[in-house]
């Protein structure tokens, strides 16, 4: 089933003159079926955030449609929209964007209050989720007293919460050292095989994306080609290498 269905997505920054305006996305169309794993790669200024932003409703586009779940974005507007996302998309942020305010379990559980779930229904879905990311230990504890990693770890369980019908995260591993970043990668692994959710991120970071099942590369605000991973994940590693080479631009993490 399609769960994100981008049709055609222009989008121009700027006034209607040609010398004023900038055409981050020349026209993109990408189909995502529930329970893949997507990355999105490209040199710097290709239009990776313009994209993210216009698939979340974060921003319109100009013109062209984004459906998820069968639902057009630009139909909807204002608390039309916030709960739209709030129901059916999950955001996972560079900074992991928690509330130091709260608790490890009173951040994961927020998107639950406010959706109104009973206690029964909250405290299994934390107790899932706790097991799977593996921060049980830490549930009491607040964020600036966890590391990194486990802060990630967080922000993804709460991005879940809801069980949105797509994920998107955009640069998740730009905060983490490498052993983090391992760890979360095989966290969103994890939700993807045992959860069947669908997970869309965008990265510089060619580690990360080679735990995922394809990579779209985009190059001047267009789809430039794809990837799909056959063989192991050291492969596609490389396989991701030799598109971005071709690709060029800014140097990537490796
Ligand atoms: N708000 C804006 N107003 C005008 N131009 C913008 C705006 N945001 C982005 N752009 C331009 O649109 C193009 C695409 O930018 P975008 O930020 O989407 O690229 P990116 O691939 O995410 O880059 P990076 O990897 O450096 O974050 C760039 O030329 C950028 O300068």
């Amino acid at each position: 089933m399609t769960i994100l269905d981008v049709k055609n997505i222009v989008k121009i920054y700027g006034g209607s003159s040609e010398e004023g305006s900038t055409t981050a996305l020349g026209g993109v169309s990408l189909s995502v079926n529930e329970g893949e794993f997507i990355a999105v790669m490209g040199p710097s200024g290709s239009g990776k955030t313009t994209l993210l932003n216009v698939l979340s409703g974060i921003d319109t586009p100009t013109s062209g449609e984004v459906l998820i779940a069968g639902q057009e974005l630009s139909e909807m507007k204002g608390d039309d929209l916030a709960l739209f996302r709030r129901k059916k998309l999950g955001f996972v942020f560079q900074d992991f964007n928690l509330l130091d305010s709260l608790t490890v379990k009173e951040n994961i559980l927020l998107p639950m209050v406010l959706e109104r779930k009973t206690t029964t229904e909250m405290e299994a879905k934390l107790d899932d989720l706790a097991s799977i990311f593996e921060i049980k230990s830490i549930l009491p504890k607040y964020p600036y007293t966890i590391s990194g990693g486990q802060q990630q770890r967080t922000a993804v369980s709460r991005a879940l919460v809801n069980e949105p019908a797509i994920l998107f995260a955009d640069e998740p591993t730009g905060n983490l050292d490498s052993k983090s970043s391992a760890v979360i990668m095989e966290c969103f692994e994890k939700i993807v095989n045992e959860l069947s959710t669908t997970v869309l991120l965008v990265t510089h970071d060619v580690f990360a994306a080679s735990y995922c099942q394809k990579v779209v590369f985009i190059k001047d605000g267009l789809i430039h080609s794809y990837i799909v991973k056959k063989g192991s994940r050291k492969e596609f590693l490389n396989q991701i290498m030799d598109n971005l080479a071709v690709l060029g631009g800014k140097s990537y993490d490796i």
